[in-house]
């Protein structure tokens, strides 16, 4: 990455309308040799924002299948709050690395698509269609098409389709990394300014360090399926990570 971002000073405060995550103990094993993670105990507090990091195989994409409740751990326990986490749960959603929208319809269409699924009223749903989309820098682009758009403004339609439903747990899995180093930096700082305006909690999946850094008021690196470090943000530097995770 290479301009700056900006990140606001102060964690999230007064009444987030994040969630805490907590995960105790959890384990997951795809076959019968080590656990592709775990065990993992963390607990990540209302709006704050985690940046998770890892070589290849080390447990990210295992971690976040297993926070979107895609995956259920063998042993230990995922809470929401005070709530276990047991399979989908309306309360938090995920971006990926590759925006999975729908071709057919506009970026209304896309936005709206969780909002559809939750049964909101037409009028709230539009309401909403169009705050999320001028949160993102869309604002005027409801009637395209998705082929219309650039890379970047196609990630910013998956990441309003993510927030359209007001998550309180949003979860980023490499969302960035498909992108140029300008357009990922500018949605980067764009990223920051939602989570300060929307006060969610965030756990954001990246290999890239500086944007770990950058980003996350807090990064956890695994390693081996788990956690060999778990430390805020401005304590760290790129080195001190990269010496972690290759040592
Ligand atoms: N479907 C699967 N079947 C068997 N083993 C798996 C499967 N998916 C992942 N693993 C194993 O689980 C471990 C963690 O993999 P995971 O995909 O979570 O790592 P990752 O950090 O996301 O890697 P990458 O950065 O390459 O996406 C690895 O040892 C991997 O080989």
């Amino acid at each position: 990455m290479t301009a700056t971002m900006t990140r606001p000073a102060q964690a999230a405060s007064a009444s987030p309308q994040g969630v805490s995550l907590t995960l105790d103990g959890v384990t997951y094993r795809y076959g019968r040799g080590r656990p592709g993670l775990g065990p993992v105990t963390l607990h990540v507090q209302p709006g704050e924002f985690l940046c998770v990091v890892g070589p290849s195989g080390s447990g990210k994409s295992t971690l976040l299948s297993l926070l979107a409740g895609f995956l259920r751990p063998q042993a230990g326990e995922i809470r929401l709050g005070d709530t276990p986490v047991t399979g989908p749960d309306p309360r938090l959603t995920l971006v990926q690395q590759e925006p999975a929208l729908f071709p057919w319809r506009t970026v209304t269409g896309n936005v709206a698509f969780g909002l559809e699924r939750r049964r909101f009223p037409r009028a709230e749903r539009d309401a909403r269609v169009q705050e999320t989309l001028r949160l993102v820098g869309l604002e005027g682009y409801g009637p395209r098409r998705v082929h219309q758009l650039s890379g970047g403004q196609r990630q910013r339609v998956s990441l309003a389709r993510a927030l359209a439903v007001q998550p309180r747990l949003l979860l980023l899995d490499e969302p960035f990394s498909a992108l140029d180093d300008r357009t990922r930096t500018v949605l980067a700082d764009e990223l920051l300014g939602i989570w300060w305006e929307r006060k969610v909690t965030v756990v954001f999946v990246t290999h890239n360090l500086e944007e770990a850094l950058a980003l996350g008021q807090r990064v956890v690196a695994l390693r081996g399926g788990e956690v060999a470090l778990d430390a805020p943000a401005r304590e760290l530097s790129v080195g001190r990570l990269r010496e972690m995770l290759e040592g």
